[in-house]
């Protein structure tokens, strides 16, 4: 079918409803590319969506409504807690014929939004980009869902995406979710779990020399990172996906299964459970190659936000990275299957496990400080505590007091957030610079 983009791009309206960090940062892709662009937020935020749009061609509107009724393809962009209501109020305002589609983390439900509310003369294309609203989307992951729609639309929506310059996926709402609940929602229970068990501590861990150099850059830089952007993001991915309850669930259990077996004396139970979970994971030869990063101390202890000397560095159990690998070898996933929803939060995580695992004399002494050191388990037990409470959350769906602990722990850190960001964005960007292309 042969389709002129250029005519199409002169009468064809898409609109944005929420725009906040994503929907920002798409609006203006779009409207860079030359699309005809409408946005709204809240309508009280009207004044202040105006001002943001001023000197570009981007049109700020009052409503979901305005854009719903002039708009071709629109895409929700909004906190996935309020995602149903909202698409209950304008779904049914859609123009006549008109694309629908959206931008949160977690599909099914969004996808069952669609369906509950929209007209059935409507089409449902959506679009989840693997990354924050500060990464360049440029060669990042971007799942694209069609769910129901004509083989013109789906064209026209690609060409519109394309403008990301990302790297595309095809996937079904349920193919996504499984595979981003490990991509994002354990990933982010992870560094949760680490920044929790700090704060209990009392710890700033760059000020302790248990804490310095190497992997643990990129531990804090990572949990600075989540605990420096938005609450309702990451409680939204984990809660409402069902796959990322249970793979959470499996995280927290298998860090507590290990700091049992460590602190009772049963080294050698514990010793063959980590092996056998990391043959599972990287293969009988544990090359280091699934990742692609190919990390190395050197690399990384250039971004720290440490002053401690290196050398002053001591082992760590890396508990955090022995239970995802245990966890990973419990629910039968091999995570370099599921770098095509990758986040470059992800591909950092898999990286430093394979690091630790390919390593023999890292990994042995990890197994030695778990089991046979007693300095590591007041920050270890902390570490369980944190990984179970941010585990029961997501169970339990409590948007309440997952907002609660995670502010909490949020203000404790703010001080350093400019810092680490800084820091962290800049080994980010140098990582993934690195990252050599995986077959
Ligand atoms: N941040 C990230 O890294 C990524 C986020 N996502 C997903 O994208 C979606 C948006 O996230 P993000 O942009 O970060 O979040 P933001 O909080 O920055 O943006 C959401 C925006 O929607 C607005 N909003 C709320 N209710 C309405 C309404 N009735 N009509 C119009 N706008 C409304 C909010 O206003 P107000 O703040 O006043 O309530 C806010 O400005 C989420 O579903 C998230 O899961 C996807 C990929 C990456
Ligand atoms: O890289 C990550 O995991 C992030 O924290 C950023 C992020 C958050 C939500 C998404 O849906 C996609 C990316």
């Amino acid at each position: 079918m042969d389709i002129c983009f250029d005519e199409i791009k002169k009468e064809f309206q898409i609109g944005i409803i929420g725009f906040g960090d994503m929907g920002r940062l798409y609006a203006e892709r779009f409207s860079q590319a030359g699309w005809i662009v409408n946005v709204c937020d809240r309508k009280e935020n009207f004044e202040a969506v105006k001002e943001k749009c001023d000197g570009t061609t981007i049109n700020a509107l009052q409503d979901g409504f305005q854009v719903s009724r002039k708009s071709d393809y629109i895409l929700y962009s909004v906190e996935s807690e309020y995602l149903d209501r909202i698409v209950g109020m304008y779904g049914p305002a859609t123009k006549v014929g008109a694309i629908v589609g959206g931008q949160s983390s977690c599909k099914s439900p969004e996808i069952r939004a669609f369906e509950k509310y929209l007209p059935k003369d409507v089409e449902i294309i959506s679009c989840h980009s693997m990354h924050g609203p500060r990464v360049n989307p440029q060669s990042q992951p971007l799942v694209i869902i069609r769910h129901r729609a004509k083989d013109k639309s789906f064209m026209i929506v690609r060409e519109i995406l394309s403008c990301l310059q990302s790297s595309v996926v095809f996937l079904s709402a349920e193919e996504h979710d499984r595979i981003t609940a490990d991509t994002q929602a354990v990933t982010h229970a992870a560094f949760l779990a680490m920044g929790m068990a700090w704060r209990a501590n009392n710890q700033y861990p760059w000020e302790i020399n248990r804490w310095c150099g190497g992997i643990e850059n990129i531990k804090m830089n990572l949990s600075m990172r989540i605990y420096s952007s938005k609450w309702h993001v990451y409680a939204g991915l984990a809660i409402f996906n069902p796959d990322a309850r249970k793979q959470i669930k499996q995280y927290a259990t298998s860090v507590t299964d290990l700091f049992k077996l460590a602190i009772s004396g049963k080294a050698q139970e514990f010793e063959s459970r980590v092996r056998t979970a990391g043959k599972f994971v990287f293969g009988e030869q544990f090359t280091a190659s699934s990742s692609g990063l190919l990390l190395s101390d050197e690399l990384l202890d250039q971004y720290s936000i440490s002053n401690v000397p290196n050398d002053k560095s001591v082992g760590n159990s890396h508990l955090s990275i022995l239970a995802i690998v245990d966890s990973w070898w419990k629910l039968g996933i091999h995570p370099q299957k599921h770098m095509i929803c990758s986040t470059p939060l992800f591909r950092l995580w898999v990286g430093v496990s394979e690091y630790v695992f390919c390593n023999p004399d890292l990994l042995t002494s990890c197994i030695y400080t778990a089991t046979k050191h007693n300095e590591f388990c007041p920050d270890d037990l902390e570490f369980v505590i944190s990984a179970r409470s941010w585990s029961e959350h997501v169970e339990q769906g409590d948007f309440e007091n997952y907002k609660k602990q995670f502010i909490k722990i949020q203000d404790y850190f703010r001080p350093r957030f400019e810092e680490a960001t800084k820091v962290g964005n800049a080994m980010i960007k140098k990582l993934l610079e690195n990252l050599k292309k995986t077959a």
